[in-house]
């Protein structure tokens, strides 16, 4: 059965999610990092054709959910896939990158009770599960941390494995129109090449190269090398660059699962760098959101137990307690407070759980990059450029997807969590090369193991 929502609550539904993103995410993310929208009223039967014109185009997998034709309220937001600092004269082309990153840290909370999880990122474990239950056909090199390190040959390789498999990690969209990503059953190579007909314009303008292999490759890696110089940009600066943050340097800075590790431990090093992320860029910003995420699901769940019973005892609290919003400064303020001290209060399981909620969505936001080329005398000092070998582009750095999750998914999460867990335990690391985790305990206690021969 379809619920069914008063248009009032659909209404305070959207303004919560405005709301969500002008009070609480802009103060993290920072003013020109985070385009919140407003509310708009339409009407019904322009909302009812738009519906029958879109159905197609809507992935399968999200059909499930239905859009309200009902209410005549929507959510009106720019069009990220265009520059978004400038009003930029519309008629030049433009591309524009989309990445979900995911979580970027692996846990570094006591209560995680299952040692892996301290070894081997989320994402990474997470990808078995999806190959084994069909959501995906092949596993990702892909690991977030690797694209979180700062470390420019680690993002390339993290970049490069997002192009291999985008599977929901990765879009590609010029002038608007979706060109690469989305796909499982994608023959990646024959993909490729039809990716840098489509960017050839754009990074070889003069177009002095012929086809080829090696001209894919070339513009591939001219492609890598300008998402990751705007990634690692600062175009902004917010007000959580001031107030304390969580140290980034909490916990692992890399995932022994990933394919870059394995194959530096393969070479023979065992130093893994991570050059730290620059404070104002956004990868940087939607870390920090993401470790809010203090006390890992396994501390969190008991949090919300505690919350649970308070509110089956005081129902009248769930409104005090702004779980359903209003999501203003208030709610903000609270989420500041980072100790992770329990002093056994129904206060410290609301800041926790709610804090919780924030970082679960900045795990799961998207990163929109939008990229137009630009002449050098066009270049001024208020414009952010980022430089390829034979062309320049203007560009803006956006978060999407910012909605907060909800305080009722937190049961899920913590199911989930227990079966990415215990299928990766059961079905991988059981079979992993006993010695390559010896290499990886060197590394990291510095400190010699001696094999038997
Ligand atoms: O739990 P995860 O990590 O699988 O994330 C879900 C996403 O799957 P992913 O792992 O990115 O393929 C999932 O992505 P898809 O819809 O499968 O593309 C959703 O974003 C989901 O959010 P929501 O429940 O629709 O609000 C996401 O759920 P939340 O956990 O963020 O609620
Ligand atoms: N403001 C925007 N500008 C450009 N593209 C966007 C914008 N918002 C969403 N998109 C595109 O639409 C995709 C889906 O967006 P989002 O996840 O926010 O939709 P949703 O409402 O959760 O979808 P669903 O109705 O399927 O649940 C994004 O991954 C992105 O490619």
């Amino acid at each position: 059965m379809e619920d069914y929502f008063a248009p009032e609550e659909i209404l305070r539904h959207l303004q919560n999610i405005v709301d969500f993103g002008k009070h609480v995410m802009k103060q993290f993310f920072g003013e020109k990092y985070v385009h919140y929208g407003e509310v708009v009223q339409l009407p019904l039967d322009f909302v009812k054709q738009l519906c029958l014109k879109i159905q197609s185009e809507r992935p399968e997998s999200r059909c499930d959910k239905d859009l309200d034709t009902l209410s005549g309220y929507a959510m009106c937001l720019p069009n990220l896939t265009r520059l978004q600092t400038y009003h930029f004269v519309e008629h030049r082309p433009i591309l524009c990158v989309e990445i979900k990153p995911k979580c970027g840290f692996i846990p570094f909370s006591s209560h995680v009770s299952q040692e892996i999880k301290h070894k081997v990122c989320r994402y990474c474990m997470h990808q078995h599960l999806k190959v084994a239950n069909g959501k995906w056909k092949r596993l990702s090199k892909y690991c977030p941390l690797d694209l979180f390190s700062g470390n420019k040959q680690r993002m390339h390789f993290a970049l490069k494995s997002l192009l291999q498999e985008a599977q929901n990690n990765l879009k590609i969209f010029k002038n608007g129109e979706l060109i690469y990503g989305c796909k499982d059953d994608q023959d990646s190579l024959s993909d490729w090449n039809e990716l840098a007909c489509h960017l050839k314009p754009f990074f070889f303008p003069a177009n002095g190269m012929v086809n080829g292999p090696h001209c894919t490759r070339t513009i591939i890696k001219e492609l890598i090398h300008v998402i990751t110089m705007t990634l690692l940009s600062s175009t902004d600066s917010c007000r959580a660059g001031n107030v304390k943050t969580v140290p980034i340097s909490r916990g692992r800075s890399y995932c022994e699962a990933s394919a870059f590790s394995k194959e530096l431990v393969r070479n023979g090093k065992n130093k893994m760098e991570s050059s730290g992320l620059p404070r104002g860029c956004l990868l940087y910003k939607t870390l920090q959101a993401q470790m809010l995420d203090m006390l890992d699901i396994e501390g969190l769940y008991p949090l919300y137990n505690r919350v649970e019973q308070y509110l089956e005892e005081f129902p009248e609290e769930r409104s005090t307690s702004q779980i359903d919003g209003p999501y203003n400064e208030a709610f903000y303020e609270k989420l500041l407070d980072l100790s992770t001290e329990d002093d056994g209060t129904e206060a410290f399981a609301f800041t926790k759980v709610q804090q919780y909620r924030v970082a679960m969505t900045a795990k799961d936001c998207s990163i929109m990059i939008s990229l137009s080329p630009c002449l050098q005398d066009e270049c001024s000092a208020q414009r952010p450029v980022v430089l390829a070998s034979k062309s320049r582009f203007t560009f803006s750095v956006s978060v999407l997807d910012l909605d907060l999750k909800p305080y009722e998914s937190i049961p899920h999460q913590n199911k989930l969590d227990g079966k990415i867990v215990n299928y990766y335990l059961k079905n991988v690391q059981a079979k992993d090369d006993p010695m390559m985790s010896n290499l990886f305990k060197e590394n990291e206690d510095c400190t010699l193991v001696l094999h038997k021969v």
